[in-house]
């Protein structure tokens, strides 16, 4: 039966995906009732700039007041869009504490105080959601943790950032500039208020951590997830994936250790091959496979960013909180109880691909090899391009670790027949 007492949602932020949350609010209502079993009401809008022009949303309702919003008391839900660190983590726990039960699409700070946040939630009785938080309209966080809750994860490898994809895909399929992609990507909403937070891979580096947390029982925190951005992808990158039979993303990968003991998290541009189902996803999409156990391998498709997609995860959030708070229960809290260690990255075990220029004379080839030999990395593949005096050398190698071929590089660097390292870029997916 319908409960005809509204439940009351404030919303804080009205921007790229606030508009769009409040806009699904008004257009779906007969649903939204109809699905939480009681009409869902907004109840105040926070925003920085109360005369900004908000089409749809009556004037009474906006407020650059969001902490009196959120703790007025009759709130039940609170749905966090503003982003950054603070006020949203005040915000957040002022809503617990005043009776609210909260929806956020903050990836960077549930990054970083995930913890503390689940715990003031559990204090007060009250739910915490984020499934926009991760790969944009795609469910992902409550399949990991309640779907697959009775299967190991191993792994998790994917394309979480939709404005990096866009461009990378836009530099691949059209030879366009970095940063003409980037401004279209801006344009359409996908990046972040500071886009540095996407093209140098934090808010990839966020998503990551709270993959690996969710996927592993564990603690994982923004400043565990080694990062590298995407700002020095050149086309002749591009070229050299090509002749692989590969192409560039920029992924985010979460692996449990083969003896379960420990995981490692990372976010960096990898080559992958064309056949692998990640090289085809385009624009500002996102995927991520999962493996494990009992599954094998899953793929989760869909817009990773972008007003609309990302409401759609924020509007699925409210709905299952609505419920929630209806039935006098909260959704599954936090699992974080295996208290894993995350590996640093110089224990990651994978290929690499690497560009040098070094002089073109008999002999480099047997040098450079010795070198790598030295240090246990075993080369698949060498290539040798260039004109007289002056070449380029593309090694490609078996599976070594991070560590090893840090080692290999810094002594190449020191050979006086080697002039630069021009790139060396991981090759993932195989
Ligand atoms: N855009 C996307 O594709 C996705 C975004 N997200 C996340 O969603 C969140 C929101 O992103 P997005 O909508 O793009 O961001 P926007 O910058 O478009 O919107 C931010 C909103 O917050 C308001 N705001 C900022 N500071 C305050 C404050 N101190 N008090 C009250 N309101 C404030 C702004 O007000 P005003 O309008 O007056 O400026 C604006 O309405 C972020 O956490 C982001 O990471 C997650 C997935 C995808
Ligand atoms: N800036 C982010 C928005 C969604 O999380 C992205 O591009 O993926």
């Amino acid at each position: 039966m319908m409960r005809t007492r509204p439940l009351k949602v404030a919303l804080l932020g009205c921007g790229v995906v606030g508009s769009e949350v409040a806009r699904i609010m008004t257009t779906h209502a007969d649903d939204l009732a109809a699905r939480i079993g009681a009409p869902v009401e907004l109840a105040g809008v926070a925003v920085r700039r109360p005369s900004k022009v908000r089409e749809g949303i009556p004037a009474d309702l906006v407020t650059t007041d969001a902490t009196a919003l959120v703790k007025r008391g009759d709130i039940d839900v609170v749905v966090e869009v503003i982003g950054g660190i603070e006020p949203a983590r005040t915000l957040i726990t002022t809503a617990f504490e005043h009776g609210a039960s909260v929806v956020s699409a903050n990836k960077a700070l549930l990054a970083q105080d995930g913890a503390a946040l689940h715990a003031a939630a559990e204090e007060h009785g009250k739910d915490l959601y984020y499934e926009a938080a991760v790969a944009g309209a795609i469910p992902l966080i409550r399949p990991l943790r309640e779907s697959l809750a009775g299967d190991k994860i191993n792994r998790v490898m994917g394309i979480v950032n939709g404005t990096t994809n866009f461009i990378l895909d836009k530099m691949d399929s059209t030879g366009a500039g970095y940063q003409e992609a980037l401004d279209e990507a801006t344009a359409l909403g996908y990046a972040e208020a500071d886009p540095t937070a996407d093209v140098e891979g934090f808010d990839a580096a966020a998503k990551a951590a709270i993959l690996a947390g969710i996927a592993f029982h564990t603690r994982v925190r923004l400043d565990d997830v080694y990062r590298e951005g995407m700002t020095e992808v050149t086309s002749a990158d591009f070229a050299s994936a090509k002749e692989m039979g590969c192409t560039i993303k920029l992924l985010a990968i979460c692996e449990r250790a083969a003896d379960g003991g420990s995981v490692t998290a990372r976010v960096h541009p990898a080559m992958i091959p064309l056949s692998h189902p990640l090289a085809s996803v385009r624009g500002a999409y996102n995927a991520v496979f999962v493996e494990s156990d009992a599954s094998g391998q899953l793929m989760f498709y869909g817009p990773g960013a972008g007003g609309a997609p990302t409401a759609s995860a924020v509007l699925g959030d409210l709905v299952a909180v609505c419920r929630n708070k209806l039935s006098g229960t909260t959704g599954p809290g936090e699992s974080a109880y295996a208290a894993l260690p995350v590996s640093s990255m110089g224990e990651v075990v994978t290929r690499y691909h690497i560009s040098l220029d070094v002089a073109d004379k008999p002999g480099v080839l047997a040098q450079v090899a010795t070198v790598f030999a030295e240090h246990g990395v075993s080369i698949d593949t060498v290539r040798q391009q260039g004109k007289a005096g002056e070449a380029s050398l593309v090694v490609v190698t078996h599976r070594a670790s991070d560590a090893s071929l840090n080692g290999t590089v810094e002594a190449l660097r020191s050979l006086d027949t080697v002039r630069g390292v021009a790139s060396i870029m991981r090759v993932e997916g195989e």
